[in-house]
């Protein structure tokens, strides 16, 4: 398994028009995506993009606020009501191929593969794996060669 780009970083919040306000005024953000519902992850998205580099791909905050109480980050919120950081997100080249050496560590996989917000296949690794991190695998878009958005 080769590590990828950190896509973005998860951060879960009550509010994503407040989020928003937030990352533009006092963060000085100016590439915010429009905020999108996906019912099949349970959350409402909108990505905040940071500048790109060299490599001309930059790293995103993907603000996530639950569609209702069945949202897998409802319980996250109920701990923490104002939001935070809940989960980061790397690219590999090959998502059958990091979800079978995942496996062979014995690490507890959530669920199933599925299509991410980027779409592309995605899954998640369990916090108590993964030193306290809530860790999301994600193929990286094609044609991207080493990741983005
Ligand atoms: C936008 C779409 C997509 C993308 O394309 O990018 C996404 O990112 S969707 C993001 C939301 N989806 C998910 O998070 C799916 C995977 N998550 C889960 O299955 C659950 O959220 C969970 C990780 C199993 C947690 O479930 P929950 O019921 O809320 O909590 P537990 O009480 O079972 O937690 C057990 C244990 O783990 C700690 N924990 C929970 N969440 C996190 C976290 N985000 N980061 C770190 N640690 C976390 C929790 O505190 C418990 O610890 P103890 O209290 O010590 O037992
Ligand atoms: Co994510």
């Amino acid at each position: 398994m080769k590590l990828g780009r950190l896509n973005h970083i998860g951060v879960a919040t009550p509010s994503i028009a407040a989020s928003i306000l937030h990352f533009h005024d006092m963060m000085g953000a100016t590439d915010i995506s429009e905020p999108f519902d996906m019912p099949e992850q349970g959350v409402k998205v909108c990505f905040v993009n940071t500048p790109t580099g060299s490599d001309m791909n930059g790293t995103q905050i993907e603000l996530i606020e639950p569609l209702d109480e069945n949202s897998p980050i409802h319980g996250f919120l109920a701990k923490n009501p104002q939001g935070g950081q809940h989960h980061v997100c790397f690219e590999v080249e090959d998502i059958s191929e990091a979800r079978a050496w995942f496996e062979g560590q014995d690490k507890r996989i959530l669920g199933p593969t599925r299509i991410g917000a980027h779409g592309t296949p995605i899954f998640f690794l369990h916090p108590k794996d993964m030193m306290g991190q809530l860790t999301e695998i994600m193929e990286t878009p094609r044609g991207e060669d080493g990741g983005g958005h």
